[in-house]
């Protein structure tokens, strides 16, 4: 699996040039193209790339990394975006945020240019919903009434608790994480805008329509899969 991920990590840096602007997903996947993004900037091979994290996760590893990172308030524009996912559709669809990320990695992903996913296979599945839940990010204050309203789409919510932290897992944006288990998301694009329209959502983990190229790390190599 590890191999897997820096298989396509690996691949994931053909697509950078100099003078580019990064969005640096959020994961253990993308973990390892922040590292090799780093390598290339210290030997010199790639010049003038600045990256736009995604978590306190990736802006640490980026300057631990060597990677200069800038804001999304000092560009005008991202030229491309670098993330892993949890789950795949074959129309290229989403389920992003185990890390908890969701919320700054659409903000990021939404605007860039090209948005490439790094995956390995066990995440590719049929339909959204297959095997993970939708995490779905929301101010503390109405989680409960969120997970209550969450059962009209015959979805299971979970407040999300820490590990290694008592009581639940706190977002980088101060906000509560509900784990939404859905039976089947029949048409993602409006799952994700419904969502959305709960009040106190802040964001959902449903990424619909937003990635433009996967490339997916297998036993016989990456393939690349394309919208
Ligand atoms: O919030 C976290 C993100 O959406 C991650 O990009 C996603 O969970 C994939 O992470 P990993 O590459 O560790 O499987």
């Amino acid at each position: 699996m590890e191999e897997m991920k820096r298989m396509v990590a690996k691949e994931a840096l053909k697509y950078i040039d100099d003078d580019m602007i990064i969005g640096l997903g959020t994961g253990s996947t993308t973990a390892y193209f922040i590292q090799m993004l780093g390598k290339k900037l210290m030997t010199g091979e790639l010049e003038d790339v600045y990256g736009i994290p995604t978590s306190h996760q990736s802006r640490l590893l980026a300057l631990e990394s060597g990677v200069p990172v800038v804001s999304l308030d000092e560009v005008d524009a991202i030229d491309l975006a670098i993330d892993g996912a949890d789950e795949v559709d074959p129309h290229l669809n989403l389920i992003k945020g185990r890390g908890a990320a969701l919320t700054m990695e659409k903000i990021i992903e939404y605007r860039a240019g090209t948005f490439i996913v790094l995956v390995d296979e066990s995440k590719l599945v049929e339909y959204l919903g297959q095997k993970m839940p939708v995490p779905i990010e929301v101010i503390p204050a109405a989680w409960r009434a969120i997970k209550e309203e969450l059962e009209v789409f015959n979805a299971t919510a979970e407040l999300r608790m820490g590990v290694k932290k008592d009581g639940p897992v706190i977002t980088d944006n101060g906000n509560f994480i509900l784990d939404a288990k859905f039976e089947k998301i029949e048409d993602p694009l409006d799952m994700e805008i419904e969502l959305n329209n709960i009040p106190g959502v802040v964001e959902n983990g449903i990424f619909a329509d937003i990635a433009d190229i996967v490339l997916v790390g297998t036993k016989d190599g990456v393939k690349r899969m394309e919208r």
